[in-house]
Order: structure tokens, then C-alpha cells, then sequence
């Protein structure tokens, strides 16, 4: 397994690109660790497939360099990486069996038949294809097709890394939550350096140590599912993790306060300047805010009308209008939702503050 460095990448898919929006990856510097979990998140079109080509050597960047363990690996074809991909479709060898076809990138490194065989059966076991190791694999279904595709990329311990790229897209829901169950115990017992791309919030935080989240072309931050969840660096990381997403408003900061809708609320720190004309705007999560009587509420208090509840299991969700803007309230099964007359009481230290995006630094 290696470190892989990832300096100054850029990639435009142009000949000729002139402004970074010619760009599908704009300037990105990361190292993934090696033997890290990481899930690539982010919606589509933000350049998560393109940032693993260029890992695999299916893309060379237009700009950059990307180093495995040091070594400068830009101009290596895909064969030289040493590099295992599965892709969203299968890509199996229809006419072999399920052995053969997990042997096969064993085989062709000419590994000892007795150690291939140890380790197939492992694979096997592990995805739950033991009983189909004699089986054709053109008579599968997709979803087994699928966990041959997987199993052909983990077979081999001596790769750098193993590229995912939503691979459990084909895959039955049920089947789905065991084999990311599977394959986090894979990473744990082998140590492998693995990268998962995916749009799906909970596939990203149930796999990875660490989620990588991207947004049009750039990465915006990088964190443990605790760190995206209570500080996301970026707006937009705030609304895409969780549900619902984190509120924003928009604010004028000044030292400790924050003046929303024409009412001041403490914050949990105080601000410096803010860069002249930025958008500015605060975050809070549904979770930390509560619901209380107008009157009753103490310290950061909006009023708020409450335009529809959801019941969702645990808890309910108030969905409010504090003047034109919709935040929406996580309040318990079995508190009172006040009917009119309500207010939206704010948490100050869990309230986080955007400049045209990205978080501001308390303080900065
Ligand atoms: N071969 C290509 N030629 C031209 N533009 C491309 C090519 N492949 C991707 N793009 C563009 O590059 C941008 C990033 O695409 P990419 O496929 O990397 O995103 P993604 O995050 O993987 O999306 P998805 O989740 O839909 O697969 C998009 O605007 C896409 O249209």
C-alpha cells in the first residue's frame, strides 16, 4: 500500500482552457495516508471520477504532479501503478468461473498456485461467494457480478491502492449495507489504502475514516464524519451532510453578535473583520436549535412561524420561516411545538460563520 501525493493537480478536459471554468478540477493539494480509509464525496459532476482517473493513470492532469510513496508516478500508464479499480459496472470475464475470475489478477503475477488458491477462498468467503467458486459467471446475477468485480480488486495485497467508484450503485439496498459492512472489515484486516467514491452521504460516512468532500472541482474539506457534521469548512458542506442539512442564513457579523432578519443573536466567539463584500452567512444545525414559546424563550431567540412538522421516527421536524428564509428544527417526539406565537432558540457555540462559503475562523 502507498501514500499518495496529489500537488497542485489541476485538469481541464479542454485543449486549451483559459479560466478555471474550463477546469473539472481546479488546484488541488492532498495526501491520502497510507492504509486510509477515505470516501470521495460529493454530487455529480464535481470531478470525483476525473480526480480517480488521474490516481489510476487513466487521465493525465494538465497540471500537477502525483507521487506514490515519493516517487513521481504523473507519466505512468495505469499498468505501472499498480493500482486496483472497481468500477460502478461490473467487469468481469463472463465465460470463466467466479474462481478463475478472482485468480486471474493473481495468476497474471504469476503468484504460487497454492497461495492463490489461500487467498481466492478467502475473498470468496469473505463476500459470500464461496458456494459460487465453480459457477460460470455469465449465469450470475448483477449483484454477484458486482461482488466478483469487487472481489477482483481486493484480491491482490500488494497493490498501491484500491480505487472505488460507486460501486454499490447496481447493488440490492440490502445486500448494499453488507457489503460496505464487508468492506470496512476488509480495510481493517488488511490495511489497505482504499478511496470510495460515492454521492451517498451515509455509504461515504459508514465506510470512511476520513471523507473527502468536493464541490465543483475543488475539495472543501477534508474531516471524520464528527468534524463534517459539528464544523463543515464549507456551506455547502453543511447542507449536504445531514438531514435536513445545516440551516443558513443570511447575517451581518459584528465582534460576537449576529444580526439576522433585523434581531441580534450572541455567538459563540467574536469575529475580526470579514473580507469587504463577501456573501456572509451563519450555520447551525437543525439539531441545535429548539422550539419555545415567544416570551418563554431565554438568550437567542428569533421569532419564527412554523409551517409544517414531520414525524420521522425519534424525533420530529419542524420546518419554520424565520421572515423568507425556511429553517427547519429537530425537536423531541415529545415536546410541544407552540402553535403560534413561536420562536427558534439558537445554541451561540454552535452557530458557525461563512464568508462568501467558507467558514471564518473565530477570531479571523
Ligand atoms: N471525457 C470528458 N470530456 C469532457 N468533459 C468531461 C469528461 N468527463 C467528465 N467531464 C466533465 O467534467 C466534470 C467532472 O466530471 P466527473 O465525471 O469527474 O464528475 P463526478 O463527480 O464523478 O460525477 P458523477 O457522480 O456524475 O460521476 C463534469 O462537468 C463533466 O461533464
Amino acid at each position: 500500500m502507498a501514500r499518495i501525493t496529489l500537488e497542485g493537480l489541476a485538469h481541464s478536459y479542454l485543449p486549451a482552457p483559459r479560466g478555471p471554468e474550463d477546469f473539472a478540477l481546479k488546484q488541488l493539494d492532498h495526501v491520502w495516508e497510507d492504509g486510509g480509509a477515505y470516501a470521495l464525496l460529493g454530487p455529480s459532476g464535481c470531478g470525483k471520477t476525473t480526480l480517480l482517473n488521474i490516481i489510476s493513470g487513466l487521465i493525465r492532469p494538465t497540471r500537477g504532479e502525483i507521487r506514490f510513496d515519493g516517487q513521481d508516478v504523473t507519466d505512468l500508464p495505469p499498468e505501472q501503478r499498480n493500482i486496483a479499480q472497481v468500477f460502478q459496472f461490473p467487469v468481469i470475464y463472463d465465460t470463466m468461473t467466479v474462481y478463475e475470475n478472482l485468480a486471474f489478477p493473481l495468476c497474471n503475477r504469476r503468484m504460487a498456485p497454492r497461495a492463490v488458491d489461500a487467498r481466492v477462498r478467502e475473498i470468496a468467503e469473505m463476500l459470500d461467494l464461496g458456494s459460487e467458486l465453480r459457477r460460470k459467471a455469465r449465469n450470475l446475477t448483477a449483484d454477484a457480478k458486482q461482488k466478483i468485480s469487487l472481489g477482483r480488486g481486493l484480491v491482490r495485497a500488494d497493490v498501491a491502492a484500491i480505487l472505488f467508484d460507486e460501486p454499490l450503485t447496481v447493488i440490492d439496498p440490502h445486500l448494499k449495507w453488507l457489503l460496505r459492512s464487508q468492506l470496512k472489515h476488509l480495510h481493517r484486516r488488511f490495511d489497505f489504502t482504499m478511496i470510495y467514491v460515492t454521492h451517498d452521504q451515509t455509504e461515504a460516512l459508514t465506510f470512511a475514516d476520513k471523507v473527502v468532500v468536493m464541490y465543483e472541482g475543488e475539495v472543501v474539506q477534508v474531516g471524520t464524519p464528527d468534524e463534517l457534521f459539528e464544523r463543515p469548512a464549507h456551506t455547502f458542506v453543511g447542507y449536504f451532510i445531514g438531514s435536513p442539512g445545516m440551516n443558513i442564513l443570511p447575517a451581518e457579523i459584528s465582534g460576537d453578535r449576529a444580526r439576522i432578519e433585523g434581531h441580534e443573536l450572541p455567538l459563540g466567539a467574536a469575529y475580526g473583520r470579514l473580507p469587504a463584500g463577501a456573501r456572509v452567512e451563519i450555520g447551525i444545525r437543525p439539531e441545535f436549535l429548539s422550539l419555545a414559546r415567544a416570551g418563554e424563550a431565554a438568550g437567542a431567540a428569533v421569532p419564527a412561524t412554523i409551517r409544517a412538522v414531520e414525524d420521522v421516527g425519534r424525533y420530529r421536524i419542524a420546518r419554520t420561516r424565520i421572515g423568507e428564509h425556511e429553517v427547519a428544527v429537530v425537536a423531541p417526539e415529545d415536546g410541544e411545538i407552540p402553535s403560534d406565537g413561536a420562536c427558534v432558540v439558537f445554541d451561540p457555540q454552535r452557530i458557525n460563520v461563512y464568508a462568501d462559503g467558507h467558514r471564518v475562523q473565530e477570531g479571523g
